[in-house]
C-alpha cells in the first residue's frame, strides 16, 4: 500500500541523558508543506527532540525517519536547514561578511576559503534577496542587529535549497517588531516556496498566528493537531500539560 511520504516521522521515542527520561514515548509525523509550531516549557525536551531529528542523538527506544529514510542512514542533508537558538550571537568584531556567512551554507566553513562559482554566488544572492538582506552583502555580520543576523542565518539555511527548515527559538533576543517581520517571512517561505517548517518557540501567542499545526511537548506529546483544533479545545491544561494561566492569558490577548 502506498503511504503518503512524510518529512519527519518519529515513532515511540524515549530518550534519557541520565536516569530519568526527558522524552517519553513521543511519536510525531510532519507532512510536506506543514508549518508546525513546537511549544513546551523550559526543559520539556524540545531541543532534545530536535537533536534526535537531526541524528545528533540516538534514542534509547524508538525510530526517527527523515524523508522516509532512517536518520541513521540519511545522507541528503542539503534537504534540511537548521537555525539554532545560539545562531544570533556574532559580536561586532567577527571577521566575516554577510556574503561569507551565507556561502558557508553551501560548503560548510570551507566555503570561506574556496572559490565560489558563478552559480554558487547567484544562489547566495538569491537567498539573501529572499530574506530581504541583499543590500547588506558586504557588511560584517557582527555589525548587524540581532533580527538582521537572524535573517542572514535563515539565508544560510536556505542557500542549499532545503525542503525542511528547523528553527529553534529563532526570535530570542529580537525585538517584537523584528520578530513579527521574521514570522511573516517564515509564513511566506511556507506559503510561496512550499517549505516545510518546524519552529520551536515559547511564544505561543504570536506563533499561533502563523503556524498551520501545533505540537505541545512536555516530556510526552500532549497535543498535536491543527491550529484550529488547538484553539477550539478549551482544556489547555490537558493539552499543554503546564502553565495554564500563562497560555490562556497570551491566547486571550491574541484574540482581542
Ligand atoms: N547534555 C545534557 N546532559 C544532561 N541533561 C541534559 C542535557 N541537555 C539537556 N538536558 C536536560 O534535558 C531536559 C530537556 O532539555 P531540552 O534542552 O531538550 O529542553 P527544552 O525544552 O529545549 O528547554 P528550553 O526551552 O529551556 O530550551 C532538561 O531537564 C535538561 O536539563
Amino acid at each position: 500500500m502506498d503511504q503518503q511520504k512524510s518529512v519527519i516521522n518519529i515513532q515511540h521515542i524515549t530518550y534519557r541523558y541520565e536516569r530519568s527520561p526527558v522524552l517519553d514515548n513521543v511519536s510525531l509525523t510532519v507532512q510536506p508543506g506543514t508549518f508546525l509550531g513546537l511549544v513546551g516549557p523550559n526543559g520539556s525536551g524540545k531541543s532534545t527532540l530536535i537533536r534526535l531529528m537531526l541524528g545528533l542523538l540516538k534514542p534509547q527506544i524508538g525510530t526517527v525517519r527523515l524523508f522516509d529514510t532512517d536518520v541513521r542512514k540519511f545522507s541528503n542533508w542539503e534537504k534540511v536547514g537548521y537555525v539554532s537558538q545560539k545562531a544570533n550571537r556574532f559580536n561586532a568584531g567577527f571577521p566575516a561578511t554577510v556574503f561569507e556567512v551565507v556561502s558557508m551554507g553551501l560548503f560548510g566553513p570551507v566555503g570561506l576559503f574556496r572559490f565560489l562559482g558563478k552559480k554558487d554566488r547567484k544562489r547566495v544572492y538569491e537567498a539573501l534577496d529572499t530574506v530581504g538582506m541583499k543590500s547588506y552583502t558586504k557588511q560584517p555580520i557582527g555589525r548587524l542587529s540581532g533580527g538582521q543576523q537572524q535573517r542572514v542565518f535563515i539565508a544560510r539555511a536556505l542557500v542549499s535549497n532545503p525542503e525542511l527548515l528547523i528553527l529553534d527559538e529563532p526570535t530570542v533576543g529580537v525585538d517584537a517588531n523584528a520578530a513579527q517581520r521574521f514570522y511573516d517571512l517564515l509564513a511566506e517561505l511556507n506559503r510561496e516556496h512550499g517549505l516545510t517548517l518546524l519552529l520551536v518557540s515559547h511564544d505561543v501567542g504570536t506563533m499561533t498566528r502563523y503556524v498551520s499545526d501545533i505540537a505541545c511537548l512536555n516530556q510526552r506529546l500532549h497535543f498535536h493537531g491543527s491550529k484550529e483544533e488547538f484553539e477550539e479545545n478549551p482544556d489547555f491544561s490537558t493539552l499543554y500539560g503546564y502553565d495554564v494561566q500563562h497560555l490562556v492569558h497570551e491566547h486571550g490577548e491574541l484574540t482581542q
